[in-house]
């Protein structure tokens, strides 16, 4: 654009005011501000009293145009005191595509769609990985995926994928149900259980939330001030900067942290049932002897 329109005509647009920052200033202006309107095909707009709101996670919020009274109406899921700060919703994102798109992080633990993502892979030294490759590449997915984890939960996908990695050989024959669930191709979207490998399923994803756990931590933990500024106001920024990250690692870490929660329960109450079990079977094996 510069050089096909901007440094032909220099008389129309000034270096001084189109240049690279204040295109970055116009764009993060422009995308931080504009808005969606549903009743005018989602054509989006800017709009003035609008473009005041601070978002919250916690509040249900539409912003449209009325026909009827000509103007932008904005409805609440609540009613506010005067002088209290009025919030919208600006989606239901994660804190990620918050600080991507607005540039700031949500307060720790506030933000209920906030989502981390999980790589799982294929064993290499499985017996079965080439049978398992192909099953998952029939369903255009392959020997590493990346699942969302939330704190309420993960994707019955990534328990699927997960059945597969584990899955012994004797089970050749679910690889194909296992793949197309964890593509959620599976016509029916039914939720697969395969309860004979449900413990060592669970135990592998909580063994893989390990590696992103301690890259989390060695980045929160070893942020040191090694970066040289070159003035007050670059060292200003690279401050903001680094708490943003640090606050996105933290969220994002406080996550893997509440599904590893989850699961350890989940194997303490399944290992607990198989001891009761067992400690019954035994018991009845003496009377009857
Ligand atoms: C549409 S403007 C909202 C009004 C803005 N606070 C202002 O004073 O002009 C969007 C920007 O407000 C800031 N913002 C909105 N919600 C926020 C929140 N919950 N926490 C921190 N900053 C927020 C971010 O800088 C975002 O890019």
């Amino acid at each position: 654009m510069r050089a096909r329109i901007f440094s032909k005509h220099p008389d129309l647009f000034p270096e001084k005011i189109y240049n690279m920052e204040t295109f970055m200033w116009s764009f993060g202006i422009l995308f931080s501000r504009l808005v969606r309107l549903p009743s005018m095909d989602e054509n989006v707009a800017l709009v003035p009293w609008a473009d005041m709101l601070n978002h919250s996670s916690e509040v249900e919020t539409f912003l449209d145009y009325d026909k009827s009274s000509l103007g932008i109406v904005f409805t609440t899921d609540r009613s506010y005191q005067p002088g209290e700060q009025v919030f919208i919703s600006y989606g239901k994102k994660s804190n990620g595509e918050l600080l991507l798109s607005y540039g700031f992080v949500p307060k720790e633990g506030s933000n209920p769609n906030d989502s981390v993502e999980l790589a799982l892979s294929l064993n290499k030294s499985d017996k079965c990985y080439k049978e398992k490759l192909e099953a998952l590449r029939r369903y255009n997915l392959s020997e590493s995926e990346r699942f969302p984890l939330q704190v309420k939960g993960w994707p019955v996908e990534m328990m699927a994928y997960a059945y597969l990695v584990v899955s012994p050989p004797s089970m050749s024959q679910y690889f194909g149900e296992m793949a197309a669930a964890a593509s959620n191709k599976n016509s029916s979207k039914t939720r697969i259980s395969y309860p004979e490998i449900e413990e060592e399923t669970l135990q592998f994803i909580l063994d893989s939330c390990e590696p992103s756990i301690s890259k989390y931590t060695k980045f929160i933990e070893g942020q040191g001030d090694d970066l040289i500024s070159v003035n007050a106001k670059q060292a200003n920024r690279r401050l903001l900067l680094k708490q943003l990250a640090r606050d996105l690692c933290t969220s994002e870490r406080r996550i893997l942290y509440r599904t590893q929660y989850i699961l350890r329960r989940r194997l303490r109450d399944m290992r607990g049932g198989e001891l009761r079990a067992l400690t019954l079977f035994n018991g009845l094996r003496k009377l009857f002897k």
